[in-house]
């Protein structure tokens, strides 16, 4: 591509390089190959204006920075946001690949993977190719490609956006894809606004700047594109009453309110009442929980806009298969039911405990848990809280200590329990924290496991454990059969 043609779409003037050619866009600089246009971003842990020697060293044909001039030779321009350049530069590089999708940009704090997972399985049983981006997979023309991030770096973003020959794109909009601009040079049809809850305030700090990023996703939705919104709390409300002063959108909100459009009641074990358009239908509920009949009422919304029938969703659910790490279930030979999930915010504990502990009823219900380190701090104490308040036994343990020691983490959760005045077991290998509950949990009892899903350590554990015998043994002894 034209360096020219690219610098003119980024509104940067240039002389003198009619000729040159790019063969390539990146932000770092070890990536860099001859040919390349390389942007020096200033993050969180690195600048990179230090790198812009290597860029030219690794064959940079140009760089685009924030400072005026830089003392290496060669090609440079200034820009004074090159996060946002980077990004309309990758789309424009790929040849804008938004527009030949119909795109969705789902975003909350809670339940985007899972509503991206129920709109694309809709979308696909009715014949409409979907790829996905989020936190599980991306999945571009039914390939899986491995997810580093929720919303993907623009580069990967952009360029797997050309690749994808899918007529939708169900995409997770995460606050830190927002915030660092991974989205921009995307224009959406549909945006979708889940909830937002306490979560990432270690990076966003309050609330409200963490509801004020959310809340741009709705910028980047097309004049006419439609916005499908939570009603339930506050930030849902907000939203809709900002959004109603641009006029150019359709507004669909849902949830628990006879005003929404879509709204849900009578939600049961296996299935709710969905109202729209002054009709009742009865929706079967693909995962257990009054928040997933939110989640599915928002998929079904979405497919709905996209020209799909409620009756036709609802039977696309009939054979949902259920998603990876989300309220997953296992029945072991003696009756004790294990459910793994990916809850690791103070609601979504609260919503999965809520479900669990309806399910379990009378039965002992044992919740193993732990959390990540380096990470928001403050929902830390809530989050242990629940789960005393829901189950009859928690073991707290360490979800992954993304950097920090082992003993610094188990310390800080220490602290989180003691402000709780209540004590619990805490078992600092996960494996063993998990063979602990399953050994402890008497027949016919319920386990659920939550806050990693179906990540992969990401530090080493041990397993099996060669100290202690008798937990491998057992494990052996109660074969099991995902339901
Ligand atoms: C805090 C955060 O989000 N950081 C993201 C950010 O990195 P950064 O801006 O801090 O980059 P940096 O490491 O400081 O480096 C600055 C610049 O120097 C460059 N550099 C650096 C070293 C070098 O040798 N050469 C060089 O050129 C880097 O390429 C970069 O451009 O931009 C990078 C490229 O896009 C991301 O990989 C990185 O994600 C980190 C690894 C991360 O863990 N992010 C998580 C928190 C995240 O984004 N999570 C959300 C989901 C959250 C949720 O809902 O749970 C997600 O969308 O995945
Ligand atoms: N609508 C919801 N409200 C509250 N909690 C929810 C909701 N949907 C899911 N959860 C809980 O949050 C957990 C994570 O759900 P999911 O993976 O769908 O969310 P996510 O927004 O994609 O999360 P992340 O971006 O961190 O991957 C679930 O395992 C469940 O416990």
């Amino acid at each position: 591509m034209k360096l020219k043609a690219l610098l003119a779409h980024l509104h940067i003037k240039s002389e003198n390089i009619e000729n040159l050619n790019i063969t390539g866009i990146t932000s770092h600089s070890k990536q860099v190959k001859p040919g390349y246009l390389f942007f020096a971003i200033s993050g969180v842990q690195a600048d990179g204006h230090q790198y812009i020697q290597e860029a030219y060293e690794n064959g940079a044909a140009a760089v685009i920075g924030e400072y005026p001039e830089t003392r290496s030779k060669g090609i440079y321009f200034y820009s004074k946001d090159t996060k946002k350049l980077l990004s309309r530069a990758a789309s424009f590089f790929y040849g804008q690949p938004y527009r030949k999708h119909k795109m969705t940009g789902i975003t909350g704090t809670n339940g985007k993977t899972t509503t991206s997972f129920i709109l694309k399985h809709i979308l696909e049983s009715q014949g409409v190719s979907s790829s996905l981006f989020g936190t599980v997979h991306h999945y571009i023309n039914s390939e899986i490609v491995k997810s580093s991030h929720t919303t993907p770096d623009p580069v990967t973003l952009q360029k797997l956006l050309h690749e994808s020959q899918d007529e939708t794109v169900v995409m997770e909009v995460s606050s830190h894809g927002i915030e660092q601009k991974r989205i921009e040079g995307i224009i959406y049809d549909q945006a979708i606004f889940l909830n937002l809850t306490h979560d990432h305030l270690d990076y966003h700090g309050t609330m409200e700047s963490y509801f004020q990023c959310k809340a741009q996703l709705f910028n980047y939705l097309k004049s006419e594109g439609t916005a499908i919104i939570c009603s339930e709390g506050n930030y849902g409300k907000r939203l809709v009453d900002e959004l109603s002063l641009r006029k150019d959108l359709q507004i669909w909100t849902y949830g628990r309110k006879e005003t929404d459009q879509f709204y849900i009641e009578n939600v049961g074990k296996n299935s709710f009442d969905l109202v729209y358009d002054s009709k009742q239908v009865i929706v079967p509920l693909p995962l257990p929980g009054e928040y997933n009949a939110l989640n599915t009422t928002a998929a079904i919304a979405a497919a709905y806009d996209y020209g799909i029938s409620i009756q036709k969703s609802i039977s696309s659910l009939a054979n949902f298969p259920g998603i990876p790490g989300r309220f997953e279930e296992l029945m072991l030979n003696n009756g004790t039911l294990v459910i793994i999930d990916y809850a690791h915010t103070p609601d979504g504990v609260h919503q999965v405990l809520e479900a669990a502990r309806k399910k379990a009823g009378n039965r002992a219900l044992y919740h193993v848990f732990g959390f990540r380190g380096n990470r928001d701090v403050s929902k830390r104490t809530e989050m242990i809280q629940l789960s005393l308040e829901y189950s009859n036994h928690t073991v707290l343990t360490v979800d992954d200590l993304n950097g920090i020691p082992q003993h610094q983490l188990i310390e800080e959760t220490k602290i989180s329990l003691a402000d709780c005045n209540h004590s619990a077991a805490i078992i600092p290998d996960r494996t063993e924290a998990i063979f602990y509950a399953l050994k402890e949990a008497p027949a016919e009892s319920v386990v659920i496991i939550t806050g990693k899903g179906p990540e992969n350590y990401k530090e080493s554990y041990r397993y099996p454990t060669k100290t202690d015998i008798s937990t491998v043994e057992y494990y052996k002894s109660v074969s099991h059969k995902a339901l």
